[in-house]
């Protein structure tokens, strides 16, 4: 029997909510979003429509129930042959790891029903650093994945990650996960999010599925994804295969048995291609 449905938020401390009509403007029904923003983080949307920036990334990172298929392979503890894809585990200090979330715990998830938070860096058309606008604490845990990623990293792989001249805004996307909840198979969008994706897991570890996504799910693998390890999708990785989390209370993993969940929070970090910052039909501005 799956969890019960969950309603969607995105919420920030302002409470200024910049789409109030998303939750019933014939988006999808079984969602009720509640969008507003950090106020740290400098975004401007322009208006709502069915095909807005917050409608993508949530039906693009649906967290809802989704049909299951029945393969039941272990998860393994190293990274599947995947090109693109790259896994650390144990890569964030435990310290670190322990202070970033305990912040967003109590910063963005102390209301119930709250389960996503988007955040967003600004441009560097701006002439500011991309990470300019995301809290001092979640900066400082991307420069210090930037620092431990580069002994792990093909140098290009780091770089897309973390180039020297950034062209691009960061998002940061902080989801939370109680014991039985998931996100259902997903490639992130790529008309809004550029290459190279950076998930960082806290609190508790899961399991990971991915497929291919032109064989419609048929061969499925699972990496797990313990606290304090560091998740890179780039390449094919990230365009050519889906990434979800099944909705368990525990997961199978090879040569460890079953490992129960905890409750995890995954911040994973995006570049925000150019226009993704517009939302809404261009045609309804005239
Ligand atoms: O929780 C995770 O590690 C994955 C989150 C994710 O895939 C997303 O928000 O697009
Ligand atoms: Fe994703």
């Amino acid at each position: 029997m799956p969890p019960p449905q969950k309603h969607l938020r995105y919420q920030g401390d302002s409470d200024s909510e910049l789409n109030s009509n998303v939750g019933s403007g014939g988006l999808n029904p079984r969602k009720k979003l509640k969008i507003s923003i950090d106020e740290d983080s400098i975004f401007s949307p322009a208006a709502d429509s069915p095909d807005s920036l917050f409608d993508e990334i949530s039906s693009s990172s649906a967290r809802s129930d989704w049909d299951e298929d029945c393969d039941d392979s272990p998860a393994t503890l190293h990274a599947p042959a995947i090109p693109g894809l790259f896994f650390v585990p144990s890569l964030i200090p435990h310290e670190l790891a322990h202070q970033v979330n305990d912040f967003c715990m109590r910063k963005y998830f102390s209301k119930p029903g709250v389960n996503q938070i988007m955040l967003f860096g600004v441009a560097a058309s701006s002439g500011c650093a991309p990470t300019s606008g995301l809290p001092p604490l979640l900066r400082e845990l991307l420069s210090t994945v930037s620092d431990l990623l580069a002994l792990e990293l093909p140098p290009e792989v780091h770089a897309l990650l973390f180039p020297p001249s950034p062209t691009y805004a960061r998002q940061a996307i902080l989801n939370l996960y109680r014991p039985g909840e998931g996100i259902a198979p997903h490639v992130d969008l790529p008309a809004r999010f550029g290459d190279g994706i950076v998930g960082v897991s806290l609190g508790s570890g899961c399991a990971m599925r991915f497929t291919e996504a032109e064989t419609d799910g048929a061969e499925a693998v699972r990496l797990f994804l313990p606290a304090q390890s560091v998740l890179v999708l780039s390449g094919e990785a990230r365009y050519g295969w889906t990434h979800g989390i099944e909705q368990r209370t525990a997961d199978f993993v090879k040569g460890e048995g079953m490992i129960e969940r905890g409750t995890r929070m995954s911040i994973t970090f995006r570049w925000l291609l150019p226009g993704a910052d517009v939302v809404g039909d261009p045609d309804d501005f005239h």
